[in-house]
């Protein structure tokens, strides 16, 4: 049975009171960024609310935690904040609460329509580190880029792989991407320069750290959620030619770094706590240290739309779900930190391209035209690979009885490589 609200939310909504996904917004263009709660239609400015005195459990009482243009002070308080700054909003949005809903002024500056405000990133990005965690992803590129030999690395199978990625070039949703130049080689010919001609989205979500832990002080595994505050969409945009390239022997390079897109809202692990789900079973099992009391997945749909340069209408190219992950994000987290790396607040940890099984699963243009061998349909045009002007818009949701714990959109158009 869905949670009343004393606001109207439709059913199909992304965001009703089981979900309360935190970011970062300004109500209008000259004022300063502050945090927001998404409500159906609807902002709730959490630094209005704060002033009110509203925020009045132990924990939050006394904080600034949202006088501040970002999310980082409030994930670095870690769960018993979160838990009761969920528990105040759940209940000040509640039909039977009569604070905010009787209170006329209050809520004509602190529930604002959400198509009003402009989105920022909702938090500041020390670091981010990209995984590479789906069975299926890691079998396909292995195929493409090193054959049916080795298309999967035996250590795949014992530690969740990953990359170093970059922080300074992840954009809130809705910012357009540039196609980077950079080289390429196609085989038999020399290496050319030029705009990439293998521009690519890979559907991926990113799991935003809380307090995370100090240096040469690994995280437990077993604890590991108590320092993910939530899930964010993420398109790791990719440049196929160029990552080619390069990769050999060190990984990723300027393949990736050229963006990374993540949506505006952080879905929490408390709201999506009813989607959870058993991860794959794991053959080998993990080593002590990988090796999980409780191994969850999550159950969200995802799917990917583009909507072709000039066109009003989107087309779905691929629909998957978080729970084809092989490695759980807690194990990523926690083997990042095995060695005494430490985790700061507002890190981002990408899970890798979260593609399924089946063909019409797959999470990447890379796998779905298996490296520009085929076409995927849009309508009355296909593509191998992004065209300038191209959109794409990646969904996110779990449907609970009657209502959904969404994660809204992810999108980014393509615009054309500097001269
Ligand atoms: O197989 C490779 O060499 C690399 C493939 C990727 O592009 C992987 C990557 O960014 C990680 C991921 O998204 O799973
Ligand atoms: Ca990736
Ligand atoms: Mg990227």
């Amino acid at each position: 049975m869905a949670l009343k609200s004393f606001l109207e939310i439709s059913p199909d909504s992304h965001f009703p009171m089981e979900n309360l996904p935190y970011g970062v917004f300004k109500p209008d263009e000259s004022s300063a960024p502050r945090p927001g709660v998404a409500i159906g239609d609807y902002v709730l400015d959490l630094q209005v609310i704060a002033s009110a005195g509203l925020f009045n459990g132990p924990i939050l009482a006394n904080s600034d935690c949202f006088h501040q243009p970002n999310l980082n002070k409030f994930l670095e308080m870690g769960r018993p904040a979160w838990k009761e700054a969920r528990a105040t909003i759940q209940k000040l949005l509640s039909s039977a609460e009569p604070s905010l809903r009787d209170n006329a002024s209050l809520r004509q500056n602190g529930l604002l329509p959400a198509a009003q405000v402009q989105m920022l990133l909702p938090m500041a990005i020390g670091d981010y580190t990209d995984f590479f965690s789906s069975m299926h992803h890691a079998r396909n590129c292995g195929l493409m880029f090193r054959g049916p030999e080795n298309a999967i690395n035996p250590n795949w199978f014992h530690l969740p792989i990953a990359y170093h990625g970059r922080a300074s070039s992840i954009v809130v949703s809705g910012t357009d991407i540039i196609r980077p130049r950079g080289q390429g080689h196609p085989s038999g010919n020399s290496p050319y320069f030029g705009p990439s001609r293998k521009l690519d989205f890979e559907l991926e979500m990113a799991a935003v750290v809380g307090p995370g832990n100090r240096l040469g002080e690994p995280v437990d595994v077993n604890e590991a959620a108590e320092h993910i505050f939530g899930l964010v969409l993420m398109n790791d945009w990719s440049a196929r030619d160029i990552q080619a390239w390069e990769y050999v022997p060190l990984g990723p390079f300027l393949g990736k770094s050229f963006g990374t897109t993540i949506s505006p809202w952080i879905v929490t692990l408390d709201a999506l706590q009813p989607f959870g789900c058993d991860a794959p079973q794991q053959n080998p099992s993990p080593l002590p240290y990988l090796a999980e009391k409780n191994s969850k997945n999550y159950d969200i749909s995802l799917e990917v739309q583009i909507r072709p340069a000039g066109e009003e209408t989107s087309y779905v190219v691929t629909r998957s779900n978080f729970n084809h992950l092989y490695w759980t994000v807690t194990q990523q987290l926690a083997h990042h930190t095995i060695n005494g790396c430490n985790l700061r607040p507002g890190d981002l940890l990408g899970t890798g391209t979260i593609s399924g099984p089946e063909p019409e699963s797959y999470g990447c243009l890379l796998e779905l035209t298996w490296n520009g061998q085929k076409n995927v349909s849009l309508g009355g045009t296909s593509r191998k690979f992004l065209e300038d002007g191209d959109e794409v818009i990646f969904t996110g949701c779990c449907k609970g009885n009657g209502y959904n714990v969404g994660f809204g959109t992810c999108s980014g158009k393509i615009v054309p490589s500097i001269p």
